[in-house]
């Protein structure tokens, strides 16, 4: 990958992702106790929705391969009609792309990394990269809406970026 503009890799948090979706983690504010104290409920933590023509959320699993590097980020997809969350299941880190959108066109994609107890809940019709799994095969649970096939816009750089290998 020669001329490729390299991408940095920034730590997930809250603020950083506020414009494209929520961060779902154990976030102390959130919790309240129940089931008689033995139970901490983080609550609300991200609104999954639909948009549109109704159609059902639902609970996937994705198995994801892990990503090797130099990683060529070609395009970017988004979801008009739904959110999209992800939730790590595999005890593992990895990395989240958006990017605004520009015209009806993702700009520059930013890169973070999520950690392990960290999920995403992308915000329908967030430019955002498909799922980059790191170091072994991880699976993740997904919320999103059914009948995906009328769910998904893509975009293709005319030029791609690059992301290298994040230090763990
Ligand atoms: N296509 C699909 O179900 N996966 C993507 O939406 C993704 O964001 O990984
Ligand atoms: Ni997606």
């Amino acid at each position: 990958m020669t001329d490729h503009e390299t991408l940095r890799i920034l730590p997930l948090t809250k603020a950083a992702f506020a414009a494209y979706g929520d961060v779902i983690e154990a976030d102390p504010a959130t919790m309240r106790l129940i089931n008689n104290g033995t139970t901490e409920r983080y609550h609300g933590l991200a609104s999954p929705v639909v948009v549109g023509p109704a159609e059902r959320l639902i609970f996937n699993i994705f198995r994801g391969q892990p990503r090797s590097f130099p990683h060529e980020v070609g395009m970017m997809e988004r979801h008009p009609f739904g959110s999209q969350s992800f939730m790590p299941l595999s005890g593992r880190p990895f990395l989240v792309g958006v990017s605004d959108d520009e015209d009806g066109r993702p700009g520059r994609p930013k890169v973070f990394l999520a950690q392990p107890h960290q999920g995403v809940n992308y915000f329908a019709n967030t430019w955002h990269h498909p799922l980059m799994a790191l170091g072994e095969i991880s699976d993740f649970l997904v919320v999103d809406r059914d009948n995906t096939a009328a769910n998904l816009e893509e975009f293709f750089f005319d030029k791609p970026y690059r992301i290298t290998e994040p230090s763990l």
